[in-house]
């Protein structure tokens, strides 16, 4: 059995406010980006070498990265292959991945800016092509395909294409594949890291040129995605995730250990509880310590709380709610049984927030309808969740009668001399007949 003693943490503690800040310097974006500067380096260097030298690049790349030697001819995976990997999907995991499908586009199409009509003052138009990340390295993750895509396929985007890195001989896990080809998207290609976004960003000889790249994946896709920012849009900082658990005195320590141990495994993964009950936080740590040794992924789950989490306990139930709108969390869930509501309330920083007992991070992670691509290490203070309005842009209308533009030509006119721009005065001048 595992002890995690050392995750524990009081206010009464001599070294409280050390802990704290460590736990803090872990998960911020600021220390991420001053400390990395040699990561986001190389991915600088690859990225603008794929716009140079296009596939070359990108072959030798995943030669050197995932040990995959391909020809460009290679890169994209055969509708054969997608088709057989739909075919060898079980009846049941369809089922269920329908059902997901479902609940997504629903929420995805109901919250879609798009769809409301703003005639006369905004036009919304989908991206034409989006790229989308699916990782795939320490774990394939099907079910991003679900969450990228569905709300892609929401706004109406015409052409997605996927990328995901390649496994042994080059393959891509089969339940990827299969779950693409059920969405109807047919181009995938087996490339990962900062090569393939920067191949999505710039176009190659056989892969062309998205609009925006989005999803999840580790540190080289997320700085890549920083760094095609410009020639392609790009959407949060999705990177390894976290959750922030607030609880009250009569929370389910077993549940909590749970939700806790359900973001470590993801490896790199944290779990961090904030409570102001003493003997709640002391038996969410046995409970944790007693499931993780009970898990699949139980040694890479243990460094991660170790690493990344905490159980953190301080004064109040105020001290609660600031701490948890100062860490700005990826997945907040507030476990304050009835009052679950109106403490969620308070909340202005979470990319998700999953209220009361019976809404754990996996409910969101699969199912609920919300993509589970959501910003992470403190970003959800600016950034918001992946979703359908992503996938759309819009233009301005400007669409003036002679009526309105007389009405505002003196203002117009004031405003052009004021910079010296007499073209733009004279525009306005020449149309109501004022021009000299
Ligand atoms: N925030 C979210 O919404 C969300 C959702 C799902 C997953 N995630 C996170 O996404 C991440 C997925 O990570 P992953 O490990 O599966 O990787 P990945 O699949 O995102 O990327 C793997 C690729 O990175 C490149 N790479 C690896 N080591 C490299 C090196 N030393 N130099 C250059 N390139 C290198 C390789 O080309 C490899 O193919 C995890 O952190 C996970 O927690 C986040
Ligand atoms: N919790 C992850 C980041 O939000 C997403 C995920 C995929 N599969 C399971 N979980
Ligand atoms: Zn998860």
């Amino acid at each position: 059995m595992y002890n995690f003693s050392s995750i524990l943490t009081s206010w009464k503690d001599s070294d409280f406010d050390d802990k704290l800040a460590r736990l803090r310097r872990e998960h911020s974006m600021t220390e991420y980006l001053l400390h990395n500067q040699d990561i986001a380096g190389r991915v600088r260097d690859v990225v603008m070498d794929v716009g140079r030298r296009g596939d070359k690049a990108v072959c030798e790349y995943t030669e050197r990265f995932d040990n995959i030697r391909f020809e460009p001819s290679e890169l994209r995976v055969s509708e054969e292959a997608m088709h057989v990997s739909h075919e060898h999907l079980p009846e049941s995991l369809l089922h269920s991945m329908r059902r997901s499908i479902e609940n997504v586009r629903d929420y995805q199409s109901r919250i879609f800016v798009g769809s409301c009509s703003q005639e006369g003052t905004v036009k919304y138009t989908p991206l034409k092509r989006a790229g989308l990340c699916i990782p795939g390295a320490s774990a394939p993750l099907p079910s991003t395909v679900i969450m990228t895509a569905v709300p892609a396929i929401a706004a109406g985007v015409e052409q997605i294409a996927v990328i995901s890195p390649p496994r042994f001989e080059g393959s891509i896990h089969p339940v990827i594949l299969g779950l693409c080809w059920e969405l109807g998207i047919s181009e995938v290609y087996r490339i990962g890291g900062a090569q393939a976004v920067a191949a999505l960003a710039w176009g190659t000889e056989t892969i062309p040129k998205v609009d925006k790249i989005a999803g999840p994946g580790n540190d080289y896709v997320q700085l890549a995605k920083k760094e095609v920012f410009g020639l392609v849009d790009m959407d949060s900082f999705a990177g390894p995730s976290d959750v922030l658990i607030m609880a009250d005195e009569n929370a389910n320590p077993s549940w909590i250990a749970a939700d806790m141990l359900s973001q470590a495994e993801h490896n790199p993964g944290a779990g961090i509880v904030v409570t102001y009950s003493e003997s709640l936080a002391r038996e969410v740590v046995s409970e944790v310590e007693a499931q993780c040794s009970r898990l699949s992924r139980s040694s890479e789950t243990a460094e991660c709380l170790e690493k990344y989490s905490a159980v953190v306990v301080v004064e109040d139930e105020k001290a609660v709610i600031d701490f948890a709108n100062n860490f700005a969390a990826e997945h907040l869930e507030v476990q304050f049984g009835r009052r679950s509501r109106e403490i969620a309330e308070k909340i202005q920083n979470a990319g998700a927030i999953f209220v009361g007992p019976y809404s754990p991070v996996a409910a969101g992670d699969y199912f609920a309808g919300p993509s589970h691509t959501l910003p992470t290490r403190q970003s959800s203070k600016y950034f918001s969740p992946l979703s359908s309005n992503d996938f759309v842009k819009s233009s301005s209308i400007i669409d003036f009668s002679e009526k309105m533009l007389s009405e505002g030509a003196d203002d117009i006119i004031r405003l052009a001399e004021i910079e010296g721009l007499d073209a733009h005065a004279k525009s306005v001048k020449i149309r109501l007949g004022k021009a000299d």
